[in-house]
């Protein structure tokens, strides 16, 4: 039997996907597993009890990602699971850029009484009209999961797109069209670009990127979008761009008290994931990864500790042991594997960073003398035999 604990409202089909082994519990404290969207888990406590949190979603910097890893706790996230719903965001976004329909649709609700305002229309309009995408330069800073599906939506829209991202993975690179073009450098995409989009995480690094250094490079009246994180612009030099015109339109995706309001910022209440495939999406992925994690052990798509499938254990047992990556450590786990007569028939052991994570299958049962003994070599963090 599991426990788990929803700290935001999940999808649903997510919970649904569960089997009858899976409880809800009113206390986090008593779960097996967390299951979150944007809650901040920064100021929780975790109970010894805790094994695992998905991220229904992409976005994991409202979790302690490091504490968590020390504590055996393995977190994942739904990589692309909403993706397509930030993408068709991000269109209407520059659109709402583009033309000043906002502005245009306050003038009809202003004007709901005027019985001429059929004739009114046509005289008021020229205050909302705007440009048109084609034939625009747009820049993509990011090409994951998000930033791909913008880059080739751009193309499709007939834009001249220009991409940056100095870590893209294989995998996205194959997903990109090749009318898109590679900017070597972050400054060239700056230079050139109409709109420029941020598809990247919050990370250390990326915290505040559009500053006034990078705000300056770019061109007299450009468009900046932000769907990734509030963090990675400084938003009192975003507010001076807008003020000065530097910036035409600022279109964020996370109001915050600073930008709320402002004139030229075009704040949407985080909407992006908001829709009911990329919730129903992030819901299903974040539970079947939970429960092969707590079932078999397998891990797929964490962020804090590596990749590592085994499949099912079959007739075996399985021990899984969460550890630091450091030398010997295989070594002393079938030492006492070995002193205690045991057999080996299928053992994985994978690394990420600082940590790592070995799978062991037995073709007998595991004494509680051997898991003890595991549970005490220094380095190892967490240990669970799964039957
Ligand atoms: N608004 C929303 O509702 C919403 C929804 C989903 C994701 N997000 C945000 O969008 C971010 C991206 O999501 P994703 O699914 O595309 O993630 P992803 O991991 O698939 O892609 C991120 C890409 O950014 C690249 N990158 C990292 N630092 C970079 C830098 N300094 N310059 C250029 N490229 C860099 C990485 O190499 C990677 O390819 C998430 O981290 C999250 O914060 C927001
Ligand atoms: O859960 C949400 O609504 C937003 C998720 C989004 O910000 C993400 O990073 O995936």
């Amino acid at each position: 039997m599991y426990h788990y604990y929803c700290l935001n409202p999940i999808s649903e089909v997510g919970i649904d996907a569960m089997t009858e082994n899976y409880v809800p519990v009113s206390d986090p404290k008593k779960a097996d597993a967390l299951l979150v969207r944007s809650a901040g888990m920064h100021d929780m406590e975790f109970s010894p009890e805790l094994k695992a949190i998905a991220r229904a979603g992409a976005g994991v910097n409202n979790i302690p990602l490091e504490r968590c890893a020390e504590e055996g706790i393995v977190v994942f996230n739904t990589p692309g699971a909403n993706a397509n719903g930030v993408k068709e965001l991000v269109v209407a976004g520059m659109l709402l850029a583009s033309r000043d329909i906002i502005g245009g649709i306050n003038w009809v609700q202003e004007n709901e009484e005027d019985g001429n305002i059929a004739k009114d229309t046509e005289k008021a309009k020229k205050a909302f009209a705007g440009c048109e995408l084609e034939g625009k330069k747009l820049g993509v800073i990011g090409l994951g999961a998000i930033g791909g599906l913008v880059a080739n939506a751009g193309i499709h829209l007939g834009m001249e797109v220009f991409g940056y991202d100095p870590y893209v993975s294989v995998d996205a690179a194959w997903r990109l069209s090749r009318n898109i073009h590679h900017a070597k450098t972050v400054d060239e995409l700056y230079k050139n670009c109409d709109y420029i989009t941020l598809h990247v995480p919050a990370t250390e690094s990326n915290r505040g990127m559009i500053d006034k250094n990078s705000l300056g490079l770019m061109k007299k009246g450009v468009v900046v979008l932000n769907f990734a994180r509030d963090v990675l612009v400084n938003e009192e030099d975003m507010i001076d761009a807008l003020e000065s015109g530097q910036v035409k339109h600022y279109v964020s995706d996370f109001p915050t008290p600073v930008i709320a309001g402002v004139k030229g910022a075009i704040v949407i209440p985080h909407l992006g994931a908001s829709t009911a495939e990329s919730e129903d999406n992030c819901a299903r992925m974040a539970v079947r990864e939970l429960m092969d994690y707590l079932e078999y052990g397998n891990i797929k798509n964490s962020v804090n500790y590596p990749d590592c499938d085994m499949g099912m254990p079959g007739d075996n047992k399985r021990i899984v042991l969460l550890h630091y990556n450091k030398p010997n450590m295989l070594g002393q786990f079938t030492k006492i594997l070995a002193d205690d007569n045991m057999n080996i028939a299928d053992l994985s052991n994978k690394s990420k960073g600082a940590y790592a994570y070995t799978m062991i299958d037995i073709d007998s049962d595991i004494p509680a003398n051997v898991e003890r003994d595991l549970r005490n070599i220094k380095g190892v963090l967490k240990v669970r035999v799964l039957n």
